[in-house]
């Protein structure tokens, strides 16, 4: 069986290759980074280490990769060739690859009505369906009809906390040793044979929410509240029990919506955050906050980790404040070198803090919610 994998950086390698490989595909790793794809052309392998106390090491073989700069026509070709299209390269670099997937399906469907499954393993709700839109947007009529009957794009939940990574094998990962994949089984076709370690479900929205506004939304305020109080990393944020203690707020409040939205045990859900914070507090793991904190745009879009789970708190007369406390710091995270963080600091320079969050965030001035992070974001800036 074949994989195409776009994105060879930390969470291809270190969590989709891993589990591919060792459900028996050959992978081929798409990426623009001329050294990955050289170094995976050249080894056909490299090593995972899982972040505890044994340190085990892996080795994931049975792999490759193509550049997708100056192997574009190999790239097409192995797409078509494929049963299974994989990525792994932040949900804003979809549109970057859409052409490339667009193509390899033209060039699959004209001969050949093999099913093909396009999952998006980027942090977002309906990230695969994102894809989708994107690559139909470039077939013509007759190949969209063709694509409809044979290839499908299950949308998915990834979690695995992959830090960056600082080695003398650029090739080598460390990762956290938890990991879940879900993917929605409803977006399928026949044909899929199942991958060992992924979870199918038929409705994957309580999964994906549970996951995005319980891991993503504790992990981005640990770091926006952290790189306040001068944290370099998300370890040393939460050794910090008062900024734990904020955190926990912040997912208290989206426990709230989980729970009542989709009927999550309560006591259960409690469980589920003492453990993501556990996550966060690795020891044996090093992650920067300006990595979980990065692209402050993406997190504070309507659809995304903070503002969603708000504006559903707020719609059930639910608490949102912790919330709009987290929204509000993201506001101050003045990462020079994150070119989101510094449109968002240009964007309040000249147009002011309140304009600035409705153009992110989707909030007019007068909602409830853009009112309490205005209140948060005074507070914080004393
Ligand atoms: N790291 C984690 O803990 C983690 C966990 C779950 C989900 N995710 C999600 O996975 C995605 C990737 O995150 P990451 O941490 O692995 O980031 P990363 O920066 O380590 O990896 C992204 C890779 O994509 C490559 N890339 C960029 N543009 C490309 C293009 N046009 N074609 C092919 N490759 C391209 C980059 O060179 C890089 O190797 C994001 O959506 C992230 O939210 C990350
Ligand atoms: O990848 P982002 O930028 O959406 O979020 C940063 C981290 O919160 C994220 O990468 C987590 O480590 C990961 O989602 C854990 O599963």
């Amino acid at each position: 069986m074949k994989a195409v994998h776009f994105g060879a950086g930390n969470i291809g390698r270190g969590f989709i290759g891993l589990l591919l490989s060792q459900a028996g595909y050959e992978v081929c790793f798409v990426d623009v980074n001329e050294d990955f794809v050289s170094q995976l052309q050249k080894r056909g392998e490299y090593p995972v280490t899982l972040a505890s106390d044994g340190q085990e090491t892996v080795m994931v073989n049975n792999v490759t990769a193509l550049s997708s700069v100056t192997h574009a026509a190999e790239v097409v070709a192995a797409i078509a060739e494929a049963d299974l299209v994989t990525t792994a390269v932040g949900v804003s670099i979809l549109k970057f690859i859409a052409g490339a997937v667009a193509d390899g399906i033209s060039k699959r469907v004209a001969v050949s009505a093999a099913p093909l499954h396009i999952i998006a393993c980027e942090n977002a709700i309906g990230g695969s369906a994102q894809l989708k839109e994107l690559v139909h947007a470039k077939l013509d009529e007759d190949t969209r009809r063709k694509a409809d009957a044979s290839v499908a794009f299950p949308n998915a939940a990834v979690d695995r906390i992959v830090p960056l990574q600082k080695h003398d094998d650029i090739l080598k990962v460390v990762v956290e040793p938890f990991y879940e994949w879900v993917v929605d089984s409803s977006q399928m076709i026949p044909g899929y044979t199942p991958i060992e370690g992924v979870h199918y479900v038929e409705n994957l929205e309580p999964y994906i929410e549970r996951k995005l506004f319980t891991v993503n939304t504790g992990h981005c305020s640990a770091a926006y509240l952290g790189y306040l109080r001068g944290y370099e990393t998300i370890q040393q944020a939460m050794a910090d029990e008062p900024l734990t203690a904020l955190v926990r707020e912040v997912l208290e409040e989206t426990g709230a919506v989980l729970v009542q939205k989709h009927g999550f045990d309560k006591a259960e859900h409690s469980k589920y955050i003492d453990k993501i914070l556990e996550r966060f507090r690795n020891p044996a793991l090093t992650d920067e906050v300006s990595r979980v904190g990065r692209s402050p745009l993406r997190k504070l879009s309507p659809n995304d980790r903070l503002v969603s789970p708000a504006l559903q708190a707020c719609e059930r007369g639910l608490s949102y404040t912790a919330l709009t406390r987290s929204m509000a710091a993201a506001l101050l995270f003045d990462v020079t070198d994150d070119p989101e963080a510094v449109e968002l600091q240009a964007a309040i320079a000249e147009l002011g803090v309140e304009a600035a969050v409705t153009k992110y965030t989707g909030l007019a001035a007068d909602h409830e919610i853009h009112q309490s992070v205005m209140a948060e974001y005074g507070k914080l800036k004393k």
